[in-house]
This record gives structure tokens, C-alpha cells and sequence, in this order.
């Protein structure tokens, strides 16, 4: 497995915050009525890999919005540390989820114009972290993912898998103390799927928060914890 260090020169903070909800539920409506998609949830997240798996439809994605302050609960609240996501006005909410959020997506969502090592460097950039110390991270993550000779590179110059282990540089370049990654390896081979969970179970094995959502019942296999979403109700499986 691979190992993670958090870079304290990055972000100085003592102990990572970690993550809970209470009562935190989403209805949206649908024709004259409304459809339940996130049932009351209270749970404290604990540190490690926890995977998120339920069919299509039933709420995980709902789940991860809230979870990340994109969405609005119609109940409850997002916790992280000692702050109240759901308290945070936009700009603020915006702010905190930079210092504290890490993103993987099903589709890299690299920036197609920047190469691959300044997507990594990107959210320092927009952190403001000086271009000298920005560029030693980014190479010292790239080398992380195994990715040190496709620096240079543009996303479209890299296979699916490299660009989701260069997106997951990127989520990890600011050292988040919670990382999202909403079905990381639904596009990849099993091998480089395994790859890329072997960066996040990397990045979890240094007391982050890491959140995944996935379809593949051999991949949440590996994970460290296990919740099951099913019709907007979210269970705990161990
Ligand atoms: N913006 C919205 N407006 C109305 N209904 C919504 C909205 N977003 C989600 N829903 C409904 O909420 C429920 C949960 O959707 P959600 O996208 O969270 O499921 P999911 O488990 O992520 O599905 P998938 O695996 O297919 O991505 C579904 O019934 C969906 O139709």
C-alpha cells in the first residue's frame, strides 16, 4: 500500500478534522410531491476508507453532495472538526472546502489547457502557496502516483488511468483532511482500479477521511469501512 505523508509545510494544522452528520436528510420535489432521497442520517465518519454502495438512484450521490457543502440539507448538518458546513455562508463554505476537501470524479476532470503537472499544482495556486513550493509538491506527488516522467504531459495525452492517478495527486496536493471520490474507478481496468484504490487506501492510511462511492462490490471490499444506500436510507454494513 502505498503511504501518503501529509505535507505539514502545505498546511500547518494539528490533528485533522474529522467528519459527521446529524439528522441530515434531502427531499427534493417531484410533480405534486417530493421524493425522499437522503433519509435522516446521524453518523460520525470514522478516519480510513469507508465505501459508499447502493443501486442506481438510491441516494449516494445526494449523500456526497451534502457531505461536500455543493448541496443544501433539507434537515440537520454537515460537521468537520468543530465547524457547521451547513452555517457557512457560500464564499466561506467555498474557502473552507478548499483548505479542507479533496475531489476525485468518475472523469478526471483534469483541466484540459494545463499539463499534468500544473493540474496538480492548481489548488495551491488558487491557495495562494508560492510557485517554488508549489512545484516540488506537485513533482513530489506526481513520483506518489507513479506518474514523475508524464509531468510535461496534457490530459489528452494520458491513458484514462493515468489521468485519474494524476486527478488523485491533485486531490491530495493540499493535504485535505477529507477526501471525496465519487466512483474514482468506474472507467478503469480492474488493475488500474486497483491502482488508483491503492492511492486512496494510501491517503486514508494517514487518519484523512476518505469517502467513496462505488459500484464495484470487489473494490468496496477493501475498504476499511462500509455504509449501503438503499432507497435514501443509509445503513451501516459493519
Ligand atoms: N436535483 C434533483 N431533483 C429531483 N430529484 C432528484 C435530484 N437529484 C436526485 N434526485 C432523486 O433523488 C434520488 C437519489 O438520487 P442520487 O443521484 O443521489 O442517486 P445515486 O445513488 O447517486 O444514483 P447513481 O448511482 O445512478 O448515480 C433519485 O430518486 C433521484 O431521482
Amino acid at each position: 500500500m502505498t503511504t501518503v505523508q501529509p505535507d505539514r509545510s502545505i498546511r500547518a494544522a494539528s490533528g485533522l478534522p474529522g467528519l459527521r452528520t446529524e439528522t441530515l436528510s434531502r427531499t427534493y420535489p417531484s410533480g405534486d410531491g417530493q421524493v425522499l432521497a437522503l433519509a435522516p442520517f446521524t453518523h460520525a465518519f470514522p478516519p480510513g476508507l469507508t465505501a459508499v454502495v447502493g443501486p442506481s438512484g438510491s441516494g449516494k450521490s445526494t449523500l456526497l453532495n451534502l457531505l461536500a457543502g455543493f448541496d443544501e440539507p433539507t434537515t440537520g448538518q454537515v460537521i468537520v472538526g468543530d465547524t457547521p458546513l451547513t452555517h457557512l455562508s457560500e464564499a466561506d463554505r467555498a474557502d473552507f472546502r478548499l483548505r479542507h476537501y479533496g475531489f476525485v470524479f468518475q472523469n478526471h476532470n483534469l483541466v484540459s489547457i494545463l499539463s499534468a503537472q500544473e493540474n496538480v499544482e492548481f489548488p495551491l495556486t488558487l491557495a495562494g502557496v508560492p510557485p517554488r513550493r508549489r512545484q516540488d509538491r506537485a513533482r513530489e506527488l506526481l513520483a506518489l502516483v507513479g506518474l514523475e516522467g508524464r509531468a510535461g504531459h496534457l490530459p489528452s495525452q494520458l491513458s484514462g488511468g493515468e489521468a485519474q492517478r494524476v486527478a488523485v495527486a491533485r486531490a491530495l496536493a493540499h493535504d485535505p483532511a477529507i477526501l471525496l471520490a465519487d466512483e474514482p474507478t468506474g472507467n478503469l481496468d480492474s488493475r488500474t482500479g486497483e491502482r488508483v484504490l491503492g492511492l486512496l487506501q494510501g491517503a486514508a492510511a494517514t487518519g484523512r477521511t476518505v469517502i467513496l462511492i462505488t459500484h464495484d462490490r470487489d473494490i468496496a471490499a477493501q475498504a476499511d469501512h462500509h455504509l449501503s444506500v438503499k432507497d435514501g436510507e443509509v445503513s451501516l454494513e459493519d
